[in-house]
């Protein structure tokens, strides 16, 4: 096994290089999921719409790219995960720091089983309280992605499970198929980075509403007060003249 984020050897995917030039959002989505579901072939495809078989089982690979949302440009940044797996009991997960770290710092997640294992699928929901447990409040942007959608004839898990655990986890449910289907991934990805860009303020949202830019609103209560203070002052000083 690798190590580092330079393990991914087949599909070297370049860094954006003018990223840090991006002023207003920042995207962060992980994916997540059990061995062997297809995270990374899913991230290589939505990056460079290709599908390479085999790939390095990876450690963590990070990916920046800037891309166009609703018409406004954004950073984004796409985490790999080394796989999770059930414990014993079923419970739990084992989930490694570095997951864990992944997990606090994204902003959306995509939550990955393959319809070709139940067992995959059985993750997901203790992955989803996982996540609630390290992001207790407010809303995670999710979507959930049922891949290998190519192998129908080995479908372990209907794809109505799929949409019914999509809505209980308050996510989307896409099937997908990274093998042999741009499009599909495209659109799961791109659902999710919307999402997160909602969340994070539209175009005038939160952080372009605390921009330097934007000069600050007289209020105009005060304003209305100070027109008011003079008309007294110079209706008592008119008064005055007259008596
Ligand atoms: N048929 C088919 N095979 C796929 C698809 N996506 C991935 N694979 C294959 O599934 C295997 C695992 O893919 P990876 O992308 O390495 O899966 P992963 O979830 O990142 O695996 P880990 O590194 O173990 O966590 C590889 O042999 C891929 O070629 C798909 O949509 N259809």
């Amino acid at each position: 096994m690798s190590t580092g984020s330079g393990n991914f050897l087949l599909v070297p995917i370049p860094e954006y290089p003018g990223l840090d030039c991006v002023p207003n959002k920042n995207v962060k989505i992980v994916v997540l999921g059990a061995s062997n579901v297809g995270k990374t072939a899913l991230i290589v495809r939505f990056l460079t719409k290709r599908f390479i078989g085999d790939y390095e089982a990876n450690t963590g690979a990070l990916y920046s790219r800037k891309i166009n949302l609703e018409g406004e440009q954004v950073s984004l940044q796409v985490q790999d995960t080394p796989c999770v797996s059930l414990q014993d009991d079923a419970e739990g997960l084992y989930c490694q720091e570095q997951i864990n770290r992944s997990i606090y710092w994204a902003d959306g997640y995509v939550l990955v089983f393959s319809i070709t294992d139940m067992h995959s699928y059985r993750t997901i929901q203790p992955l989803y309280e996982h996540v609630r447990r390290i992001h207790p409040s407010g809303n995670i942007p999710i979507i959930l992605v049922g891949n290998k959608s190519d192998l129908l004839r080995a479908r372990q898990v209907p794809a109505d499970e799929g949409q019914t655990l999509a809505a209980e986890l308050g996510g989307h449910y896409f099937e997908a198929s990274a093998r042999e289907n741009h499009e599909g991934v495209q659109a799961a990805f791109l659902h999710l980075c919307q999402e997160v860009s909602r969340a994070l303020g539209g175009v005038n949202g939160e952080k372009r509403r605390g921009g330097l830019h934007l000069a600050r609103p007289k209020s105009p209560n005060m304003q209305e007060l100070k027109r008011r203070f003079r008309q007294v002052l110079s209706s008592r000083g008119k008064s005055t003249t007259a008596v």
